[in-house]
């Protein structure tokens, strides 16, 4: 579905020096990056500010050529062949409206299927599909202008869906939206990819985002790929330790440092509670925890991971 190979895309940058000298410098937002998503996939694609993110969503949209490497989105050349990819892709960009300001949202979204020549019973069925779930009723006649962000977001991602998109581009779908927005946008782009196995891209700096919808990460940083892969290798590679919590019901007899794979304990409420660091190469979580409850009467336990914050934090701090 996408295809990227040693992709690098590059601006000058014009500073004024005096009334007549400009100093020019060459900025490297993409650096040599390789990417390919296939069909039904979802992934995000996270760096920090500046990283390339918008360069790489932008080429891959066909709104800024490469200077450099292979780009096919759905088997087309972006740059060359915009309006074909048009057809094949939704693009939402948080920051920026596909809807027409001054019209009630509904006239927006008839405008766009006349500009996508989208036939009527499709239009018509993936519309009142997207107004249910993501309960645009109410404001179906109201002006985008007056929308509130939330709303307004919600009528963005329906614009992006009505000509029926192979893939859907997301850039930054979430942002400044309340929690209860951002969540019920997460759930539709979930049902959206799990039920009609849309493919989606999606860029974000919440990474709440990604846990909910990505199962692959891609991590850029300085235009070029850090890491790439499922997130819960991602979470193994920076972090081959992992944490059973154990409540007991009694403090254990004897320490629970010598139960095999457990590479330190930390005791906790007398020893009531106790914290063992493993290593998932050595042992399971499943193993320990019968190890633990041969030692101990157990009382209540948990497995602690890295949040995903800390996953990709730890991936930056590798560069
Ligand atoms: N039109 C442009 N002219 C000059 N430099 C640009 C232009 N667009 C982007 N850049 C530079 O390219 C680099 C990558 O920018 P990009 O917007 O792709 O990053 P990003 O990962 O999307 O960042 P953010 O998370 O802040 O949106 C930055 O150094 C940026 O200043």
């Amino acid at each position: 579905m996408i295809e990227v190979r040693d992709l690098r895309r590059e601006f000058t940058r014009t500073r004024k020096l005096g009334r007549f000298r400009r100093e020019r410098t060459r900025v490297v937002a993409v650096d040599g990056v390789d990417l390919a998503v296939a069909a039904g996939e979802a992934v995000g694609y996270v760096g920090p500010n500046g990283a390339g993110k918008s360069t790489t969503i932008k080429v891959l949209t066909g709104v800024l050529v490469p200077t450099a490497g292979h780009v096919r989105v759905c088997g087309v050349d972006p740059a060359r062949q915009r309006r074909e990819l048009a057809r094949r892709i939704g693009v939402v960009f948080g920051q920026r409206s596909q809807l027409w300001w001054d019209l009630p949202l509904a006239e927006s979204f008839d405008l766009l299927r006349a500009v996508y020549r989208v036939p009527a019973a499709d239009y018509a069925r993936r519309r009142a599909e997207c107004v249910e779930l993501l309960e645009l009723g109410p404001f179906l006649a109201t002006p985008v202008r007056q929308l509130s962000l939330g709303q307004r977001m919600r009528g963005e991602i329906t614009a992006a869906l009505l000509h029926g998109p192979e893939l859907l581009v997301l850039d930054e779908p979430t942002i400044g939206l309340d929690l209860e927005s951002k969540e019920r946008l997460r759930e539709f782009l979930a049902e959206l990819h799990t039920s009609r196995g849309t493919t989606v891209l999606l860029t974000t700096h919440d990474l709440d985002d990604i846990e909910r919808l990505c199962p692959r990460l891609v991590v850029i940083d300085r235009g070029r790929v850090l890491a790439d892969g499922p997130l819960d290798a991602l979470r193994a590679e920076v972090s081959p330790e992992r944490v059973l919590v154990v409540d007991l019901e009694r403090p254990p007899a004897a320490p629970l440092d010598d139960l095999p794979g457990v590479v330190s304990v930390r005791a906790e409420l007398g020893g009531l509670r106790q914290h063992l660091s493993f290593r998932r190469a050595d042992t399971t979580a499943a193993a320990l925890i019968a190890a633990v409850a041969g030692r101990a009467a157990v009382h209540d336990l948990s497995v602690e991971e890295p949040e995903i914050d800390e996953v990709v934090r730890r991936l930056y701090a590798r560069r």
